[in-house]
């Protein structure tokens, strides 16, 4: 249950009211979710809103999160735009807690995709990363190289031979990646870095389905593009089961981001190495939810040997587009 903090109906107008918004008439606490309080607010404009407590990020980290959502939303990028209030600041406090109100997207996740689905998940990442370039604010990836360098130490004790071998051996392969000119040439700029098909909104009959939106901006940072793709090919294009790469997929859902946003010779060669740091990234945080939870966690840790297998398949398999 994803309501940390209890909001009042009183509390969420206030707050409505002041952004000029009109009252609230109808609050629902949002079941998902496992970091922030997320609730719909209903107006009496009819129009229907999400209010988001966070409970984990703080006042001095949210301000690169939700100004990089608006810059997003001002360029035409279908994600949830901060609403201001008269003073033009859209980081508040309810309860204590700094919070944000977002329009809601229409829709709802497509946990099966189809080329399709693909497709616009891979045009509308290409539109997003132009969108992103005149952005002005900086923070890195924070789940980035560095980051697995510091945490991959920690987990290692945790895991059996082979496991721990591969992982070691990634960490080398990557930090060597990342000195060379290609890599260092890549394009780069503020990526989302966790479009899971759990973090997309799409709406509209079966089998026509439009995307509606990207959210949860929360692992966002400054990264290289090619990364950011990466990462949505590892989930939306594989074998869930198998971590197996569904080529028909990856190949229309690259298509579509070369098509709006033509790939350099260098993100060509690099993507199937990229599409490794994309695994290794997300074995290494689930690993370390799974054997170091934070205080009391609300996390549900999610299984970290579904991402050993994706990175055994990446590395075992490949994969080069082809323009
Ligand atoms: N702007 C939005 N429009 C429509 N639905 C939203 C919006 N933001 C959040 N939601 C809904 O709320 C749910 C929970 O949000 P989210 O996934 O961001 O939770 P969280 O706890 O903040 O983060 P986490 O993904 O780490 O669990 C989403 O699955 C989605 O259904
Ligand atoms: N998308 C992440 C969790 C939230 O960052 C994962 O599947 O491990």
């Amino acid at each position: 249950m994803a309501v940390f903090t209890e909001v009042s109906l009183d509390a969420a107008n206030a707050l409505v009211e002041r952004l000029g918004l009109g009252s609230v008439t109808a609050l629902r606490g949002i079941a998902s979710g496992i970091e922030n309080t997320n609730y719909f607010v209903t107006t009496d404009r009819d129009q229907q809103w999400v209010l988001t407590l966070f409970e984990r990020l703080t006042f001095e980290q949210l301000p690169f999160y939700l100004h990089l959502m608006k810059h997003l939303a001002e360029r035409g990028i279908p994600v949830p735009d901060p609403q201001a209030d008269t003073s033009g600041e859209i980081l508040h406090t309810v309860c204590g807690k700094p919070a944000a109100l977002v329009n809601k997207l229409s829709g709802g996740h497509q946990l099966a995709p189809s080329i399709w689905h693909c497709q616009q998940v891979g045009q509308m990442l290409a539109r997003m990363h132009l969108a992103g370039r005149d952005y002005p604010r900086h923070q890195p990836n924070l789940r980035g190289l560095d980051w697995w360098v510091e945490t991959v130490p920690v987990v290692v004790p945790y895991m059996d031979a082979n496991a721990r071998r591969l992982i070691e051996d990634e960490l080398v392969f990557q930090r060597h990646l990342a000195e060379t000119s290609a890599y260092l040439a890549l394009p780069r700029g503020p990526v989302h870095a966790d479009l899971f098909r759990d973090n997309v909104m799409f709406d509209g009959l079966p089998g026509h389905e439009k995307l509606t939106g990207f959210f949860d901006f929360y692992f966002a940072g400054v990264d290289t593009w090619l990364f950011d793709l990466a990462v949505c090919l590892n989930d939306w294009c594989i074998d869930l089961d198998t971590g197996r790469l569904i080529e028909e997929r990856a190949s229309a859902m690259v298509a579509a981001y070369d098509t709006e946003c033509p790939m350099s010779a260098d993100e060509l060669r690099l993507l199937p190495a990229m599409m490794r740091a994309g695994a290794l990234r997300f074995w290494t945080s689930r690993l370390w939810d799974f054997h170091l939870p934070r205080e009391a966690s609300m996390l549900k840790p999610h299984d970290p040997t579904h991402f050993e297998r994706v990175l055994r398949e990446r590395v075992a398999n490949p994969w080069h587009w082809v323009r």
